[in-house]
């Protein structure tokens, strides 16, 4: 973390900020914390992410409040202290416009985004772990000085995360395509199910669950996210409709066929591009689905077994239905790991389907 020494103070713990609080003060860094809502405030340094009260004066402030108040706070710390402001929002065009309005000189801001985060909000949802391994984005804008930057390069790999540098942009142009139209699509399929009858919805399986976890997230946080960011959407959302008019036309055919597998087949490529964890390339994962009886211990028996198989589990999905005496967990592994750890299972006892 080199140049950051702290304090940090962090406007809005909720979330974000709390997360970021958490994460500095694995090492030690004093963080202090400011929320408009003092119950959040307080809760957060209850949880450890920092204290209420710090009287140095900051090295570094990070403003994790919505998108819509994020300039005005930013112009307001930059009046305050000397420090370096920086913010998390999850647009970066809009913040800056409204910092500019607010302050002349921006020279000590630099915006950044943390790309990760939950659908949950507040500060009883926040990790000290969210960003460990996570992308950071960093979006200077033309008067940004070197050292603001660095700066916030140093929060973004304190806080565990690796840093991309882009404009601001781009950067609204990237999410929009990686975060926010999936958020809307999530929702939209959501929605259908509001009216869904409980005999349609019992047979929910793994497929609803992940198109539908980001439904949940705060329409209020969402609806700022989205609007700051409709002109870059906005493409997307239209060639969404024109990708949805070709269903409905292929639907509507005797033989749906070709136009249908044609847009499905679009789907499997681009899902393929979207890189694994810790932002590396993309690896096609094999997995083994493993049957888990609803008993306390089991689950950790599991991850010993297939530790004993040597395989390395790149991923884990849990499917466990209320009511139901047994539960189904998915171990996502390298193609090559998947007879080695099926065998292991196997013999130590395990129901495995491939
Ligand atoms: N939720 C995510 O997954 C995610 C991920 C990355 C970035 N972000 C961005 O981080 C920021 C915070 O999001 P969050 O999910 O932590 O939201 P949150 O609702 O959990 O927390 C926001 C906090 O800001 C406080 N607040 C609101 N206005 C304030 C003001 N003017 N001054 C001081 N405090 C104020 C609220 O009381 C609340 O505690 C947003 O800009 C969001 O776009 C969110
Ligand atoms: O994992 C999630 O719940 C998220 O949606 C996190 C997510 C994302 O789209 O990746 C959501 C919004 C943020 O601005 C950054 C991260």
């Amino acid at each position: 973390m080199s140049g950051l020494r702290g304090p940090v103070r962090v406007v809005g713990a909720g979330l974000i900020g709390t997360s970021i609080g958490l994460a500095l003060a694995r090492l030690g860094v004093v963080v202090e914390l400011v929320d408009a809502n003092p119950d959040n405030a307080l809760m957060a340094e209850r949880i450890g992410a920092g204290s209420r009260l710090v009287q140095i004066e900051p090295q570094l402030v990070v403003v994790a409040v919505p998108p819509d108040h994020v300039g005005a706070v930013i112009a307001e710390q930059l009046a305050q202290t000397d420090a370096v402001v920086t913010d998390a929002a999850s647009v970066k065009s809009k913040p800056l416009t409204d910092a500019r309005l607010l302050a002349s000189d921006l020279s000590r801001y630099v915006g950044s985004h943390p790309m990760a985060g939950s659908e949950r909000n507040g500060p009883l949802a926040a990790r000290a772990d969210l960003f460990d391994g996570a992308t950071w984005a960093i979006t200077p804008h033309s008067s940004s000085s070197p050292e603001a930057v660095e700066l916030v390069r140093c929060l973004a790999e304190a806080c565990g995360a690796r840093t991309v540098e882009l404009s601001v942009e781009d950067h609204d142009l990237a999410v929009a395509r990686v975060s926010h139209l999936p958020q809307l699509m999530s929702s939209l399929a959501a929605g259908t199910l509001v009216d869904a009858p409980n005999s349609h919805l019992q047979l929910s399986g793994q497929g609803v669950r992940d198109v539908t976890r980001i439904a949940a997230g705060d329409p209020g946080l969402w609806t700022q996210i989205v609007s700051a960011n409709s002109a870059a959407l906005t493409g997307l959302l239209e060639q969404i409709r024109d990708e949805l008019d070709r269903v409905l036309v292929a639907l509507g055919k005797e033989e749906a066929g070709d136009e249908l597998t044609s847009v499905l087949a679009r789907g499997v490529s681009g899902a393929i591009r979207v890189p694994g964890k810790h932002g590396t390339p993309h690896i096609e994962l094999v997995s083994v689905l493993v049957t888990i009886p609803d008993r306390p211990g089991q689950l950790a028996r599991l991850f010993n077994d297939a530790a004993a198989s040597g395989a390395n589990v790149e991923d884990l999905r849990i499917d466990h239905s209320p009511g139901r005496p047994v539960g189904e967990v998915e171990l996502l592994v390298k193609p090559g790991s998947d007879d080695q750890l099926t065998e292991t299972l196997t013999a130590r006892g395990w129901v495995v389907h491939r």
